[in-house]
């Protein structure tokens, strides 16, 4: 298998060098050239298999000579031994036709441990025989931060530096990060928004000077090992509800739109998904671009799913790529130049039969976690209430299972979930004594040369 870039020019890489490179030197995102084709036969034999056995099957493809089936159930088993259920995504039925797919049973409570527990690992295992030392640059709406520094903190040959938006993020979320003390993690707070952040790591990828004196790499969703690890719980749920023979709809809180295209890799890889619902908040470039094809950013909205506070959202850009190619590299200089692009005729209807675009108020979301609260006893916290109110508004065939992804557990998020129900969830024991460490970062301006300089000062230069 070798991965291309959106903007599509620059060599193909094979999946060690897109695990390790991050952001493509075009400023496209790394995609599969084929995506894998799973049979009918083989999505049936998922069915009774652990997650790491299932993990395995459907990632082969993706990892080509890279890794022998025996070193990647190794990595798989690491990962997920540290998960706090057995089923490592467990789901959990709420009324005859809805579902949760617990996605927070990691180390630092969210979804992004599926994903960051196997990258850390990766990184390890392919720096292992290279003479390199990675500079890591991230940026955090919260999880992907806590869940990165979780899975890289104390590792040889990588720093990482993570940015995340000063004041909003959540208290547990913040102290997750900055109460970490290994020396190879540097915490950033940037006064601006995620989306700020976001752009000053792609604008450090592109800064040559800079990318060319340290060896950058990714943990956000621009590594394309991040998506491929998302696949695997798509597949995993489904051939508990019956897939191949029956299909099954999943509703995905959705801020980047990395989660989200985690399904529809698998969609495209034959699992049969009858919907994908992108539920957002009121940050909804990603919902208006699906229902009218306006991809025009906003300003960002502070809300208590913080998360999905997003409005420029990266992996967008993936699924126009694989709709309509050609029409990518313009599409995304009209948006750097002026904040707004239309989509093609053809992204718009190929999207259209997949997905639907869901907006949900802050009204909706109390609302469903009073819902799942009140009627079936689960707490959920303010992302997954965002899927589960947009799974409830959506019309589909009475015999289709509707799936919500459960992305974080309601203890990262205590205050707005007692806000709405009334309950204060706990802090599960394995997140340790959060409140009593000292925490450690920096506060800088959104610029990137404050930010190039910081990292100058404390990085290694690669080899
Ligand atoms: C708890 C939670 N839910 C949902 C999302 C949105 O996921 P994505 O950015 O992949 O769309 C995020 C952030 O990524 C998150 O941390
Ligand atoms: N919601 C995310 C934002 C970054 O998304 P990513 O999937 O690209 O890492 C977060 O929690 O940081």
């Amino acid at each position: 298998m070798r991965y291309r870039s959106t903007r599509g020019t620059g060599a193909t890489l094979d999946f060690e060098q897109v695990t390790l490179t991050g952001l493509a030197p075009d400023g496209g995102l790394y995609v599969p050239e084929a995506w894998p084709q799973l049979s009918r036969a083989e999505i049936a034999a998922l069915a009774g298999l652990s997650y790491v056995e299932t993990a395995v099957r459907v990632m082969r493809p993706f990892v080509g000579g890279a890794l022998s089936d025996d070193e990647l159930r190794t990595l798989c088993t690491q990962a997920y031994g540290r998960f706090a259920h057995k089923a490592v995504t467990p789901l959990v039925q709420l009324d005859e036709r809805h579902w949760l797919l617990e996605l927070f049973h990691g180390p630092t409570l969210a979804f992004k441990d599926v994903a960051l527990q196997l990258l850390g690992l990766l990184f390890e295992r392919f720096l292992s025989d290279r003479d390199t030392h990675l500079t890591v640059i991230g940026a955090t709406s919260g999880d992907t931060g806590s869940a990165a520094i979780d899975a890289l903190a104390g590792r040889a040959k990588v720093d990482i530096f993570m940015l995340h938006p000063l004041g909003r993020v959540s208290d547990v979320q913040r102290r997750q990060m900055t109460t970490v003390k290994a020396p190879n993690v540097h915490n950033i707070a940037i006064e601006g928004t995620f989306d700020d952040a976001q752009a000053l790591v792609k604008a450090m990828f592109a800064d040559q000077g800079f990318a060319g004196r340290f060896t950058l790499s990714a943990v956000n969703s621009i590594n394309w090992a991040r998506l491929m690890a998302q696949i695997v719980y798509y597949f995993y749920a489904a051939v508990r509800l019956g897939a191949p023979e029956r299909p099954v709809a999943f509703s995905v809180p959705t801020g980047n739109f990395g989660d989200v295209f985690a399904g529809y890799a698998a969609a495209k890889m034959g699992l049969p998904i009858a919907k994908l619902i992108v539920a957002t908040n009121v940050n909804d470039i990603v919902a208006r671009a699906l229902s009218a094809g306006d991809y025009s950013a906003g300003e960002v909205t502070a809300t208590a799913a913080p998360s999905m506070d997003i409005q420029v959202s990266s992996n967008f850009e993936r699924l126009l790529f694989d709709l309509d190619a050609e029409a990518v590299p313009a599409q995304m200089a009209a948006f750097a130049r002026d904040r707004a692009m239309q989509l093609t005729d053809v992204q718009r209807g190929g999207a259209g039969a997949l997905f639907a675009g869901v907006r949900v108020d802050a009204d909706e979301m109390a609302l469903a976690m009073r819902w799942a609260c009140e009627g079936s006893g689960q707490v959920i916290d303010p992302h997954t209430a965002i899927g589960l109110a947009a799974a409830r508004a959506t019309e589909l065939p009475a015999e289709i299972p509707v799936v919500t992804l459960a992305t974080a557990h309601p203890g990262k998020f205590r205050d707005a979930v007692e806000r709405a129900t009334g309950v204060r969830p706990a802090l599960p024991s394995r997140v340790g004594s959060l409140f009593e460490r000292e925490e450690r970062y920096d506060v800088l301006p959104a610029e990137l040369g404050a930010v190039t300089t910081y990292i100058s000062e404390r990085a290694t230069p690669g080899a």
